[in-house]
This record gives C-alpha cells, structure tokens and sequence, in this order.
C-alpha cells in the first residue's frame, strides 16, 4: 500500500463512517457535535446546470454512470471514492447503503443513483443534503474522492420548488465554505467566464484562489476562429493552481454510446494536435485532471492530519467527559438494576450523613436549634402571668380549698409547678418540628447534589418520598419522647427542693453580726402578699431549675429519635420494599428522559467514530512509512516476506498470556514463575518502555501513548514479542500485559501463528489496584493517578472482551489477586505444574 492510497483510503473510511452515523457537516447549535467529516479534506465540484460536471466526472472515472437529463439530476451530494486496482481487473462499484451488492454493470449504477436519491427526496425534485457514497474499483482510476453536488441553477422550472436555486446555492456553501474544501469549478468555455456561477461562488469563498481548480470544458464547441486560452493561461480569472482545459464526448458520441476509454484517447489527441492549446497538452485533460486532484488531496490530507487528530483528541475528551456526566445506560437485567438504585442510595446517604456530620453544610442548623431557638423559646413561657400575685393566691387558695393549709401550702405548691410545667411542651414540641424540617431540607439537598440520581427523576421523586416517610416518623416518636420528658417532670417533683422550703421560711433573718435582727417574716406574714410573692419566687426557681434540666434533655432526645435514626436507618423501609420489585417497577423507577438517553447513545456512536478514526489515523500515520521494518528487521518481517527457510523456534513454543488490571501483580507473579518453572518472561509493557529508551524514532510516539494510557500499535508490539521471543532461545514464554485488545490478538495471531495453551487472568478490584500502583514507586510515569483512571478504562474497555474471548474458548485460568502475593502464587503454581 503506498503513502498515497493509504491516506486517500484512510480519508475515504472515515468519511463513510461519518455518513453511517449522520455526519456530513453542518451541525449546529450548542448540542451540536464537532464534525469530523467537516475537518476532512474533500474534493467538491461545483458547476452551473449544463456546464459539462457529470460529464467530467465520467471522464475521470472513464464510465458512465451519472444520471442524465434535463433540469435537476443530481439532487442529493454523490461522494464518488475511487480506488485504483491492478490492471486486468475487473471494474465494479459498490454503495455503502448497498454494502454486500457489487455493481459491475453501471448502467445500473446510475439506475441505484436516481432510486436513492427519490427515495430520500421523494420524485418532487426536492434536494437533500444527505450523501450516497459510492466507490469505484477500477484499474482506469486513481485513488481520489470527489463530491458531487448539485447544478447551480437561477430559476425554478416546471415541478421545482420557488427556492430551488436558493436551496442548491446554501448546500453547495456548506460544502465549498470550509476551510478544507478544495473547490474544482466546473466552466464551460463557449460561455463568457464572467458569467460562470462556479467561478463566482468560488470567489466568494476562497478569493485568492488558494483552494480553486478551475476546470474549463467544451472547448471543442466554442466558436471557430476563437479559443479559451485567455482563461487556460490565466489572464482572465487568476488562480493558485493552473486552469485544466477538458473536452467532453459530443452528444453524438454520449448517443452513440462511444467508449469513454475511446472518448479520453480522443481527447488526448484533440489537445495534442491542437493548434490553439498543443503547448499547453501535458497540462490538460480529464487523465491529467484526476491525477493532479489526486496528487493535491493526498498533499492536503497529510498537512490536515495532525489538525485532524487534535479535533479527534479533543472530540473523545469532550465525549467521555459528557458520557460520564450522562452515566452509564441502565441495566436490562432486575438484578442489575437493583444494584443500581442501592447504589444510588448509598451514594445519596452519604451525601446526606456528610451534611449531618460536617463537611457539607446543614447540619449545624440542627445545633442552631438546641442552642438558640429552644433556649429563646423557653425564656418566652409566660412564667410572669402564671407566677403573678393575683394568680398565685388564686391557685394556692383553691387548692387549699375550704381549709387554708397551716404551715406551707403542699397542694398549692404542686399546683402552681404543673400548672408551669405544661408549658414546656410548646417548646419541646417545636425543637423536634425544628429538627425534622432541617432534615427534611438535607434529604432534598442530598437528592439534588446526588450526581447518579439527576437522570432519574422517578428515582429521585420515590426516594424523597421515602426518606421523608422515615422522617415523619422518627418525627412522631422524638415527640413522644420530649412529650414524656416533660410528663416526667410533672410526674415527680424533686423533694429535695421541698424539704428546703420550710427552712427556708422558718429561717430567721440575721444582721451582719450573726444575731437574729427580728422575727422571722413568715410568722409576720403569713397570708400577707409577701407569703404568695415567695411562694411564687420558690416555684419560678424550681421551674428555672427543670428548665435548666429540659435545655439539656430535650436535644438529647431529638438526636437520639430523629438525627440517629436517620442516619442510620433513613431508607431501611425502603430498601425492604424495593426488594420486593418486579423486574418492570425497577425499571419504571430507573425512567430516564428519553432526550437523555437519545443523546447518551449519539454520543457513545460518536465516541466509537471517533476513537476508529484516531486508530486508523495512528495506522496509516504510523505503519504506512515503513519505517518498522528499518528499526526492527526481525524474524517476522523474514517470515512474511518468506525469506526463512526454515521456521523459528519460537513458532512451535509453548505461550501463556499473562492478564489482569494495571498493577494486579502480573509482573510479581510471572517472576516467581521463572524462578520455578522454566519460562522465560516478557512484558510487552516493559518491552515497550524499553524500545522508548532505546532511542527508536518510535520512542515518542510510545511514550505518548503510555502517558496517555493508550494501547500502542500491535504491530509495533508484536514485532517487539516475537524479536524478544527469538532471541530467547527458549520455546516456553510468560507473556504479560499482552494481547490488551482484539487488534493486540489479531495481530500476535496473524505474525506468530501460536495459540497460547492458557490464559492467567489476576483478578483484583479497582481500589486495590489503586492502592498498590499509588504505592509502587518504580517511577513510572504512567503511576499517577491520571493515567491509571485511563488505564483503568482501557483495561475494561478494551482487555476485558479479550478476556471474555478466552473463557469462551476453555482457556481463561481466573486467579483471585487480592489476596496476599504468597497465596495468589500458591494458586498460580498449581495451574503450572499439572
Ligand atoms: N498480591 C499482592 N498483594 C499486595 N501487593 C501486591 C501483590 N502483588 C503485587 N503487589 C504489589 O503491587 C504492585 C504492582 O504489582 P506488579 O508490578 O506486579 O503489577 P502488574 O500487574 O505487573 O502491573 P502493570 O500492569 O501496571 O505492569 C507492586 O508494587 C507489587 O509489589
Ligand atoms: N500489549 C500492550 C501492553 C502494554 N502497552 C502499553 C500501554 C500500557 O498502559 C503500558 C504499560 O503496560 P504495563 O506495564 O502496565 O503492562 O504499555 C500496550 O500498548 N500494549
């Protein structure tokens, strides 16, 4: 494959991968994706109605096959991909929307044309901008691709819409616009040039003629005595790039059916023994004109190809970002899906405990409620009215009731204190609404700042319900609980309190010499106002003394039915509840929205487009150039070149792969292999860091790769394995880290030829893996946590359907690597000598 075929070939993929997911450009709007078809370098031929374009077209690709007639043929862009094949074969065509038909018959070809396009357009003369791609196999071509898009026309005929000539002038811009079209300007030579609609599109867009090859066809039918050499030579319109002259087959010759190979050696001889252009023949023609455009395209797709990459870089970064963001699409499966929404759960209530605990904000507020609203509260119990003289006398007097109490008034005391202490249930009452609607605002903050649950509104709406379910609940027995702690307060007074109150009474008042200074007041008062204003003072004390209490309990209480319980069994009912659930219930709770889960598989389309492009970039890009075989001429390149007499050893050894995550122990595990058996060992990541210091050009390009985590290209790998394996000399290998995806197993199965007897998979969870990268300290520079959440990826992305493959073929021998090295050997051993 040269250079040339391969980056027109590689152009050639991507643009009908594009097409396959609908990218032909022209996205718009903030969801729009980048358009990787846009970035890539294309040829548009651009002419007025009647200007000779399919007529070029078919010269380049020497058949006819364009659909012919009057008015508006070409209503849909054709993407005509060439590919040149070896002289003697035979030509044929294929459609990408018809992959597995082969047309070697092209009147049908053109038939296949006009039926997809109505069957877009409909018959009504409509266009549209969604392409037919076609490619040509052919030894009369070379390797090039064009569009073809529709005439330029001025005014709407018969069955066409009023903004036909509109509609055709903005879809042919959104081609001609871009920066890396390259515009071929379709003119026929019997018109004025002034008057050529390609010609003033192109200046519109491209003024200096940069990205211009103007095509000027008909010359055979402009006036006798005058020739076309004003615009050829460039004196009438300038562009970069020479003006080619083309002379189309005659109406006559099109009705006759003349052969187009017949057509080009007229052609050839027309300029060759024309008076007016003979000196200008090399340079014109529709050969001439297919190989210059072909040489030019490769030219600009190899200039384009490191913007191209970055767009692709960029674009996989933008889209992994958004898909993790999105999450990953919901389980089919019950068991899967209750998984999910524990998970979710879990997440949910640790969001809420951090906000109960610290570290989100939200649960001081719960503080704030012991500490000032209860305190304020209880200060504004209306204590004052209750102890008033009038009211103290009124209920000590009842209590006593027809016989006024002798010495302190027991009844009246118990009276008057729960009398107060009803009070207290206000504010007990109020500390646990307090609290509960504190919590009720974490649970719709937690819900809200669960990142897993924003695309499950269903989710989110039943685990609120829930949770506050739970809340109202713990609601009711945090007030049953300070209900109890004030009834326990009325329930029994401290009689300690009490037994003070007669000494208190009787006690006589004595002056700063310790001796009695008159009698004591409560024998002088008895009934008097200072009698019930002291009772009332003991009984405010006795309250401030339970007040005191209640500040205390009563946050105890609260944290105890409400706070406690709901960190520790906020969503209990619900998980008894949700594992009852049908398959179907689980899945209604796990209802995204639809536009969410449109927008998750284009993205994912996406991503895959992106990611097959970058590789077939990194291919082409990378192998093409042939420099592999320069740095590393080894046994492999000999055998496909079938240079070796005999095979290599290594071609009947015995191979074990060694897999498992980044960091699951594969190196720690193959060297206590060699030590007892005899294998020799060879990574193929330390192959690859390896070659990077060895200084080959290819170094960097590793190197980039492993920074970034990325799998490199197997053949540079393979090619690394089997040199390692030859030089050897043993016939029995540990092959670790190899093959991390279908291409690594491909390839080693292709170049080697050797089925490995088994396959060792060191099975380890991610955190563990973490754990002991972090740790590991071998000064990797791939060991940083960056790298290893991409390595991570990959491994699942990429090694872990390698695994699969083998388990389905017999051959997979799972390990348990989380435990201790000297165990997981000890499980290791057992598979090596049997
Ligand atoms: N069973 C084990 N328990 C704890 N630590 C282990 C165990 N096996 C290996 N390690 C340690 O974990 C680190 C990674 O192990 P090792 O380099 O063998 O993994 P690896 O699979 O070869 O990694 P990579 O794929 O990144 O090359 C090393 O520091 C090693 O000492
Ligand atoms: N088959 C392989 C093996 C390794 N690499 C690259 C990419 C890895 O991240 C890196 C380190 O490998 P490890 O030592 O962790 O096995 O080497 C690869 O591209 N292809």
């Amino acid at each position: 494959m040269t250079t040339m075929e391969s980056l027109i070939g590689l152009v050639n993929r991507i643009q009908r991968a594009c097409t396959v997911l609908g990218d032909y450009g022209g996205g718009t709007g903030s969801n729009a994706f980048n358009s990787l078809w846009e970035a890539l370098p294309t040829v548009a031929v651009v002419g007025g109605q009647s200007s000779g374009k399919s007529s070029v077209l078919e010269s380049i690709v020497g058949r006819d096959f364009l659909p012919r007639g009057s008015g508006i043929v070409t209503r849909r862009p054709l993407v005509l991909q060439l590919h040149k094949t070896d002289d003697g074969t035979e030509e044929y065509a294929e459609f990408l929307h018809l992959p597995k038909r082969q047309f070697t018959d092209f009147a049908l070809v053109r038939k296949e044309i006009q039926d997809e396009t109505d069957r877009i357009t409909g018959k009504n003369k409509q266009i549209s901008p969604v392409p037919i791609h076609l490619s040509i196999y052919s030894p009369n071509v070379v390797n090039l691709t064009l569009i073809d898009l529709p005439g330029l026309t001025k005014v709407a005929v018969e069955g066409q819409p009023e903004t036909i000539a509109e509609d055709i002038e903005s879809m042919v811009r959104t081609y001609v616009d871009k920066p890396n079209c390259i515009i071929l300007a379709i003119s026929p030579a019997n018109q004025d040039i002034a008057t050529s609609d390609a010609i003033k599109l192109a200046k519109d867009v491209d003024p200096t003629g940069e990205r211009t090859f103007g095509v000027l066809t008909k010359l055979d039918l402009m006036d006798k005595g005058t020739n076309a050499l004003e615009v050829l030579e460039g004196r009438s319109y300038r562009l970069q790039h020479p003006w080619v002259g083309i002379v189309n087959r005659s109406q006559a010759d099109i009705n006759k059916n003349v052969d187009m190979m017949l057509a080009r050696r007229k052609e050839r001889e027309y300029f060759d023994t024309s008076p007016d252009y003979g000196h200008l023949a090399s340079k014109m023609g529709s050969e001439y004109l297919a190989k210059l455009l072909s040489k030019h395209l490769e030219s600009v797709i190899r200039t384009r190809i490191p913007s191209i990459l970055s767009l692709i870089n960029k674009s996989i970064e933008e889209l992994e970002r958004e898909l993790d963001r999105m999450g990953r699409p919901v389980a089919v499966d019950a068991g899967a899906q209750l998984y999910t929404i524990l998970e979710m759960c879990r997440a949910f209530d640790k969001i809420f405990k951090e906000h109960l605990d610290g570290g989100r904000p939200g649960g001081d507020r719960i503080y704030g409620v012991f500490d000032n609203q209860l305190p304020a509260a209880l200060k504004k119990l209306p204590f004052d009215r209750h102890l008033s003289l009038q009211s103290v006398k009124k209920i000590v007097s009842e209590a006593d009731g027809y016989q006024p109490h002798l010495i302190a008034p027991e009844q009246g005391y118990r009276r008057l204190i729960e009398g107060a202490l009803g009070y207290f249930r206000g504010p007990a009452e109020a500390s646990v609404d307090a609290v509960h609607y504190v919590l009720k605002e974490l649970v719709r903050k937690s819900i809200s700042e669960t990142e897993e649950l924003k695309r499950f509104p269903s989710l989110q709406v039943e685990l609120a319900a829930a949770a506050n379910s739970s809340l109202e609940k713990f609601r009711e027995e945090s007030k049953k609980s300070v209900i109890r702690l004030v009834d326990m307060e009325s329930a029994y007074l401290t009689a300690e309190f009490f037994r003070k109150l007669p000494q208190e009474m009787e006690r006589p008042v004595t002056n700063n010499k310790n001796q009695t200074a008159s009698p004591s007041p409560a024998t002088l008062d008895q009934y008097g106002d200072g009698h019930f204003r002291r009772i009332a003072s003991n009984v405010s004390a006795y309250i401030n003394m339970v007040a005191d209490t209640l500040r205390n309990t009563i946050p105890k209480a609260c944290v105890y039915c409400q706070v406690r319980q709901a960190k520790l069994a906020l969503l209990n009912y619900f998980y008894s509840q949700i594992s009852k659930r049908e398959g179907k219930q689980l899945g209604q709770l796990l209802d995204e929205d639809p536009a969410l889960m449109d927008r998750r598989l284009e993205c994912a389309k996406r991503l895959e487009l992106y990611k097959k492009a970058r590789d077939e970039i990194d291919a082409v890009a990378w192998l093409s150039n042939r420099h592999i075989a320069l740095i590393m001429e080894t046994p492999v390149d000999a055998l496909i070149k079938g240079e070796h007499e005999s095979p290599p050893r290594w071609k009947k050894s015995t191979v074990v792969f060694v897999l498992g995550g980044p960091g699951s122990g594969k190196g720690t595990q193959c060297a206590n292999l060699v030590k007892h058996f005899s294998y020799t060992h060879f990574s193929a990541g330390d192959l690859l860091r390896a070659e990077i210091k060895s200084g080959s050009q290819f170094g960097a390009m590793i190197q980039s790769m492993i920074a970034e985590g990325r799998i490199v290209p197997s053949e540079i790998t393979v090619k690394l394995l089997c040199k390692a394996m030859e030089e050897s000399g043993n016939d029995k290998f540990l092959i670790d880290g190899f093959p991390r995806n279908e291409e690594n197993r491909i390839v080693f199965e292709n170049v080697a030829k050797i089925e490995p007897a088994f396959v060792l998979f060191f099975d380890c969870p991610e955190d563990e893996l973490e754990r002991r990268i972090m740790s590991r300290n071998q000064g990797r520079e791939d060991d940083n946590i960056e790298t290893i959440k991409k390595r991570f990826k990959v491994f699942v992305e990429s090694t872990l359907p390698i695994i699969s493959y083998y388990e389905s073929k017999g051959k997979l021998r799972k390990i348990n690597a989380a435990k201790p090295s000297e165990e997981v050997f000890e499980a290791v051993k057992v598979l090596f000598a049997s």
